[in-house]
């Protein structure tokens, strides 16, 4: 079922237009992606969402809610993660639990939020003493409180190190396995790739595609490669007339074999057909920066 529907969304600030005829859809319960260089849209579209901004064009149902029109009963069924500037420096990370909590029906016992993002022994610290990290963990802390169905979460690792960003990654799976369906506004390829079921790619006010990280992916049909060392001597000539191989080259004792679209397969299903055991195996992986390149002829720059 879709949570969120979007259909035709315009948006303009005077004569710049920021979104023009958006659409798309979140179905519950998965981690949806909004990926876009700076200036995209993203932030507007999210906003538009969560009905802080008002669209120009365009409807959106959220909860089968209009943002606008439904706003109340609708933010007591979100959570939307603040950004950096919207604490007061002072606040005790308890009182801002406590205070978000109040604004909700059912919400979630906040102590046990402070546990799970790692604030416990920070819960009577002032926000602006806080570490980035830590920031960032209260923000996301901060959206969930509320028990929500649907969570917005705008730029989550920012800011943390590498070994934080995956804590928060297994985080953000486990709050999906509760039910609760993510819309996760990033710049990260990586994040994107790992976390989300489907993702928007947005370029200048558009999306460009909405498929699953690896749907995206394998539209990018440019040509790589596939290395390996043969355990014994054979015939590579098997393999250069497969579908989807260019060229097959032997470089020491690796055969490079390149090629488009599922070549791989059809390479290893060769190879295994005629007992050929390999060795090394390796393939130069697409991502979906090179899927970003595809989609709108330009490089991913956040
Ligand atoms: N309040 C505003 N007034 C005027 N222009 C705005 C306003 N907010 C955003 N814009 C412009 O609208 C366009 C889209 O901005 P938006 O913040 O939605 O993009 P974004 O993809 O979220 O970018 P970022 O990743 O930098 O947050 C940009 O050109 C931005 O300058």
């Amino acid at each position: 079922m879709a949570i969120i529907e979007v259909n035709d969304l315009v948006k303009r600030y005077g004569k710049h237009t920021a979104l023009s005829g958006v659409s798309f859809s979140v179905e519950e319960g998965e981690i949806f992606g909004i990926l876009g260089p700076n200036g995209a849209g993203k932030t507007t579209a999210v906003e538009c969402v969560e009905g802080l901004r008002r669209p120009d064009g365009g409807s959106i149902r959220v909860l089968g809610l209009d943002p606008v029109g439904d706003g109340d009963r609708l933010h007591r069924q979100i959570g939307v993660q603040l950004q950096q500037t919207q604490l007061p420096e002072n606040i005790k990370v308890w009182e801002a639990l406590e205070l978000y909590a109040s604004f909700y029906r059912d919400p979630l016992d906040w102590r046990t939020l402070l546990e799970r993002w790692g604030l416990a022994d920070k819960r009577g610290a002032r926000f602006g003493k806080l570490s980035g990290g830590q920031q960032q963990r209260l923000f996301i802390a901060l959206a969930l409180v509320g028990n929500p169905r649907v969570a917005f979460l705008d730029e989550l690792t920012t800011g943390l190190d590498p070994q934080a960003r995956r804590t928060t990654w297994k985080l953000i799976q486990e709050i999906r396995a509760t039910g609760v369906t993510v819309v996760l506004v990033s710049h990260f390829m990586d994040e994107v790739e790992e976390l989300c079921d489907r993702v928007a790619v947005f370029d200048r006010g558009r999306i460009v595609a909405v498929d699953t990280p690896a749907g995206l992916i394998a539209r990018v049909d440019t040509e790589h490669e596939m290395r390996f060392r043969p355990m014994a001597e054979f015939d590579t000539g098997l393999l250069a007339d497969l579908p989807g191989v260019v060229s097959v080259t032997r470089s020491g004792g690796q055969v490079v074999v390149s090629g488009t679209g599922d070549f791989a397969g059809t390479v290893t299903a060769a190879l295994a057909r005629d007992h050929v055991l390999v060795a090394d195996l390796r393939m130069d992986q697409r991502t979906l920066d090179d899927a970003f390149i595809a989609l709108t002829g330009r490089p991913f720059e956040a």
